[in-house]
C-alpha cells in the first residue's frame, strides 16, 4: 500500500501551521480507513462524533473561542475524514491489490484523533486575528492549501477533502 507519511512539509502563510495539522489529520483518516476495512465497521460512528463535538464546544468556551464556529470547523474535519475514508474504500474494493495488508488499531487511532484535537484547538487560537478579516483569511487559507497540497503531494482524494475541512476557516 502506497500509505503516505505523517505530514512534515510546512505549508505557507500566516494559516500554514493549522493547514499543517489539518493535513495530518487527513493522513490519520488513511489509518482509520485500514482499521475499518474489511471488518465490516462502519465509516459513520454518530456517537463518537457526538463526544467529539460536545468536548470541543466544552472546551472553545475555556479557550475564548467562538464555540458555535469551533463546533463547525470539526464537523468540517470529521466530513473530511469521512470522505477520505469513503474514497479509501472505493479504491481499495476496486483494486484489492492497493487494500491495506495491516490493520491498525482503532483505539489507538482515536488517542491521535484526540491529540490533534488540541492541537487543531491551539491553531484555532493562535489564528483568531488572521481569521477575523475575511479577505486576508480567504488569501492566507488559499495559500496555505496550494502550498500544502504540493509540499504533502496529496492525491486528488486529499485535496478534495482538504478544500472541505479548510472550508469555515475564515
Ligand atoms: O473515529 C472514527 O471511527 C472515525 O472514523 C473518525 C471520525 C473523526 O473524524 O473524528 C470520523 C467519522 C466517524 O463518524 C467518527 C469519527
Amino acid at each position: 500500500t502506497s500509505r503516505q507519511p505523517a505530514a512534515a512539509a510546512t505549508a505557507i502563510g500566516r494559516l500554514g501551521p493549522l493547514t499543517d495539522v489539518v493535513v495530518e489529520r487527513l493522513f490519520v483518516s488513511d489509518e482509520v480507513a485500514a482499521a475499518k476495512f474489511g471488518t465490516g465497521k462502519a465509516i459513520d460512528d454518530p456517537a463518537r462524533e457526538h463526544h467529539e463535538l460536545a468536548e470541543v464546544a466544552d472546551r472553545a468556551g475555556a479557550l475564548g473561542l467562538d464555540s458555535d464556529r469551533t463546533v463547525r470547523f470539526f464537523r468540517d474535519q470529521i466530513a473530511a475524514s469521512k470522505l477520505v475514508q469513503r474514497g479509501l474504500f472505493a479504491r481499495w474494493q476496486a483494486h484489492p491489490g492497493e487494500a491495506p495488508t495491516t490493520r491498525p488499531d482503532l483505539a489507538v487511532i482515536r488517542t491521535e484523533l484526540d491529540a490533534l484535537t488540541t492541537r487543531l484547538l491551539d491553531q484555532l487560537v493562535a489564528t483568531e486575528a488572521v481569521r477575523g478579516v475575511p479577505v486576508a483569511c480567504r488569501v492566507a487559507v488559499t495559500g496555505a492549501a496550494v502550498s500544502a497540497a504540493v509540499l504533502d503531494r496529496l492525491d486528488g482524494l486529499h485535496r478534495e477533502a482538504l478544500r472541505a475541512a479548510l472550508g469555515s476557516v475564515c
